[in-house]
């Protein structure tokens, strides 16, 4: 087994508000190399770590932790919609190997995803399809959270598995840094919101473009004063990659969910993701690891971050 890690931020905002011109290309160049990375480690197989934000997942039958078999992109946010190449038997056998270790996670044979997942996949691959992919949802936009040592415990979980393979395995983390858009809360929710909440699945087109709009209005005033969203908080990102970098995972155990959503906002929990992605990366052998890019992006409403990492 070989193994690499590539975390990073993701936008609904990209191509719909966009930040200034020499901005966009420094991030283009940041993913272009990571892609190229990428391409010249041709992955036998992606492991990606990814939110929803309510397009697959509702508080129905809210998981903290689900493996698809077979997932879907809904094509939100200007992304490719249609079917993922899941390796169907290997999530199945990853799902059962999770869940002898002791941590318990839910299973879909058919999954909705959204830019959450597919953002990353594209950008990183040039497509949602182009390589065999287990998807692992954590939920991060929807409380309550599980704990996010039970994060760590699901990715080291998931990170023994990959140390079984005989593969070369893409870790991928897809979320935060910090950042606050206008996801709705259950919590004191009008009717209409919380049936949404509640049973939202297959909005119509009428209702997505509402969303969208809401979410571009939000990205058009964040970071002023006019704005009622928690603004970014580079000093958290880099400090969040700092200990990531230096490999100091076990500090994440004490992380409080109600100060970070304090602090980064409350979709800042989108970094669960690269904890589990770091988690499974350790638990294949020591990793040495390097911050790609960082900006803080209000247009984008995303402390936006590019980090890899590899076995030593
Ligand atoms: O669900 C919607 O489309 C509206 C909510 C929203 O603002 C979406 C945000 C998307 C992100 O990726 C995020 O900021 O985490
Ligand atoms: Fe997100």
């Amino acid at each position: 087994m070989t193994v690499k890690l590539k975390c990073l931020s993701h936008t609904p905002l990209r191509g719909l508000n966009d930040p200034g011109a020499n901005v966009v290309a420094e991030v283009d160049a940041a993913l272009a190399k990571a892609r190229a990375e990428v391409e010249a480690f041709d992955p036998e197989l992606i492991v990606i770590f990814a939110p929803d934000h309510y397009n697959g997942l509702f508080y129905d039958l809210m998981p903290p932790f689900v493996i698809a078999t077979a997932a879907e992109s809904v094509g939100d946010y200007l992304t490719q919609p249609g079917p993922l190449s899941v390796e169907k038997d290997l999530a199945l056998e990853l799902t059962r190997h999770v869940l002898d270790s002791d941590v318990d996670i839910a299973l879909s044979h058919r999954l909705q995803v959204d830019h959450g997942c597919t953002q990353t996949l594209e950008e990183l691959t040039g497509s949602i399809n182009r390589y065999p992919v287990i998807p692992i949802i954590i939920n991060s936009v929807a409380p309550p959270f599980a704990p996010y040592r039970r994060v760590r415990k699901l990715g080291e979980a998931v990170g023994r598995f990959i140390a079984k393979l005989d593969k070369r395995v893409l870790i991928l983390g897809t979320g935060g840094l910090s950042h606050e858009p206008p996801v709705p809360l259950l919590a004191d929710a009008p009717e209409a919101i919380s049936e949404f909440l509640i049973a939202g699945r297959n909005p119509t087109p009428e209702a997505r473009a509402a969303r969208q709009a809401r979410t571009i209005a939000a990205g058009k005033i964040y970071g002023t004063a006019e704005s009622l969203q928690t603004p970014l908080n580079a000093d958290w990102d880099l400090a969040f990659i700092d200990l990531l970098v230096q490999g100091r995972l076990d500090e994440i155990d004490e992380f409080k969910i109600e100060e970070i959503s304090k602090a980064a906002g409350r979709s800042a929990h989108e970094v669960r993701t690269w904890v589990a992605a770091f988690a499974a990366l350790a638990a294949t052998g020591a990793y040495t690891a390097r911050q790609d890019y960082y900006r803080a992006i209000n247009e984008w409403i995303a402390g936006y971050g590019v980090v890899s990492a590899e076995q030593n």
